[in-house]
């Protein structure tokens, strides 16, 4: 089952489903001690619980409540406990009634010496930025902060990051993730998600992530009667004579990512043959042959020539990728691909998706490539730290990448092949996006290794990457019987 992450709107809907849980205060009480757990997990880990410091900044609302309860078995535990309150008056009065009775004690200010601060400023309730006063208290930590729901000055929905916010070492979170746990993962630090209870219902147009154990039970892998061509041709038209590196480098990943045949177009068709031998490659479109899927654009010009060929491939019932060169001839024209009912998948980077859809992306980005995908009808795949991929029918996939080590010359040309080669094997364009995407993902972090990289060595790695993927979840290859 792909990770489902929340609305606040879905996640208070399935916490008044839980009906008397909520309403008897068991599921914050469940919450609270989850907060505690981690904290004592940590603090164990670190030296020991017994006379350790711990600061809580607390707010308005519930979220506030969740840390005092929190706080309150971590004092019984011995832990000293000092809370800051944002909004006295309106302090959860039961979390605050438990965290006195405990022993914690109320400051105006974090104390100078504490070995962690638990973030309650606000959860799914929070808007906007952290308000200064709040701000103003955690400028200067420097211990981990753990953040109870999400880092507070970061928003539930749409992930956004404001100004003044928190960055968590870890992010405590309750019953289901939320869509930020995603849109803003590098600012969330480890996510734990305790169970307290409630069943969030599956919303078939929300936001969703593959787990690696998907992504590897999903990727094609040739069977006992496989042969080259039963497993998807891809047709790769990418760079130019002049420029062939797109070329060279979307053929290359398409090579490596799936054991199916890899044919190319174009005037670089000898620079691709001569890195990549097994590639059938030809000059002209009508001398290509068969193939099941194309993956067009990167490097290839935005003239007559790149939209006959585009022309040509949309007006086909295969399935096509869009990249680059290729979706600023869309960009000018999007009726090539609007409604096309094969499938279809299209691959722009910001600037790209501004001229695609005429805006900027803006903050709100699964709204932002939900309405391209449903004004299209295709499925759209937005780049970036967080790579998003949203159906027509609005169900989005995403992925972080863990590193930015992707942002480099070339890395989009080799994302074109990999999810090129998944759409010729018969995926589905949105799982060939998110799947690409994620090798593509942890080829750059296995290529870094902490230092830069080109396109070359993420394009090698992302063998390794399948390998391993398969191999760590069940997807080992057999032996050979003798004797
Ligand atoms: N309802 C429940 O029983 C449960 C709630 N849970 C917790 O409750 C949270 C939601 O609680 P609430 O709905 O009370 O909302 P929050 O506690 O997230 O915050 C709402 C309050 O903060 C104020 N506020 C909004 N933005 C602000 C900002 N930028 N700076 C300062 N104050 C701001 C609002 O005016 C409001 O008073 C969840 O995130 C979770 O932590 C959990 O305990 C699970 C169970
Ligand atoms: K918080």
């Amino acid at each position: 089952m792909p990770i489902q992450y929340l609305t606040a709107d879905a996640v208070r809907a399935a916490e008044h489903a839980t009906g008397d849980l909520l309403a008897n205060g068991t599921l914050m009480r469940r919450a609270a001690a989850g907060v505690a757990r981690v904290v004592l997990g940590e603090l164990t880990g670190t030296g020991g619980c017994y006379g350790r410091a711990v600061g809580l900044v607390i707010g308005a609302g519930n979220n506030g409540g969740d840390a005092l309860y929190a706080g309150a078995i971590l004092a019984r535990r011995g832990v000293r406990c000092s809370a800051v309150l944002l909004a006295p008056d309106t302090t959860h009065s039961g979390g605050l009634a438990a965290f006195r009775g405990a022993g914690g004690r109320i400051t105006g200010a974090l104390p100078d010496t504490v070995d962690l601060v638990i973030d309650a400023v606000v959860g799914i309730g929070g808007t906007g930025p952290l308000r200064p006063a709040a701000a103003a208290v955690f400028a200067g930590v420097t211990v981990p902060i753990v953040a109870v729901d999400l880092p507070s000055g970061i928003d539930a929905d749409t992930g956004v990051v404001h100004d003044r916010s928190v960055r968590a070492a870890i992010t405590v979170t309750f019953g289901a993730y939320r869509n930020l746990h995603l849109l803003a993962a590098p600012r969330c630090g480890r996510i734990v998600l305790v169970d307290i209870g409630m069943a969030p219902t599956d919303t078939p147009d929300g936001l969703f992530s593959l787990t690696d154990a998907e992504v590897a039970a999903r990727w094609p892998v040739p069977g006992p009667a496989d042969d080259k061509y039963t497993q998807g041709v891809v047709g790769i038209v990418a760079g130019s004579q002049r420029y062939p590196g797109a070329a060279i480098l979307a053929s290359g990943a398409a090579v490596s990512a799936t054991s199916g045949m890899t044919r190319f177009v174009g005037s670089a068709a000898e620079a691709v043959v001569s890195h990549y031998p097994e590639v059938v490659a030809v000059d002209d479109l009508a001398d290509a042959g068969k193939v099941q899927a194309w993956a067009v654009g990167p490097g290839m010009g935005t003239g007559d020539r790149a939209l006959d060929i585009l022309r040509t491939v949309l007006a086909g019932d295969l399935p096509v990728l869009v990249d680059a060169d290729g979706l600023t001839v869309i960009a000018r024209d999007p009726d090539l691909v609007r409604g096309r009912t094969a499938p279809t998948l299209l691959t722009p980077h910001a600037g790209e998706f501004a001229r695609l859809s005429g805006a900027a992306v803006g903050a709100d980005r699964p709204a932002a490539v939900r309405a391209l995908a449903a004004d299209l009808g295709v499925t759209v795949l937005l780049k970036g730290r967080i790579t998003l991929v949203a159906t027509p029918a609005g169900r989005v996939y995403g992925n972080d990448a863990g590193s930015s080590w992707a942002a480099t010359a070339g890395a989009g040309d080799v994302l074109t092949g990999i999810a090129g080669s998944l759409l010729a094997a018969g995926l589905e364009p949105e799982i060939a996006g998110a799947c690409a995407a994620r090798v593509h993902a942890l080829a750059a972090l296995r290529a870094s290794g902490g230092a830069p990289i080109g396109a070359s060595a993420l394009l090698a790695a992302v063998r390794p990457v399948i390998g391993n993927l398969r191999t760590a979840h069940g997807g080992a290859d057999g032996h050979i019987t003798t004797g």
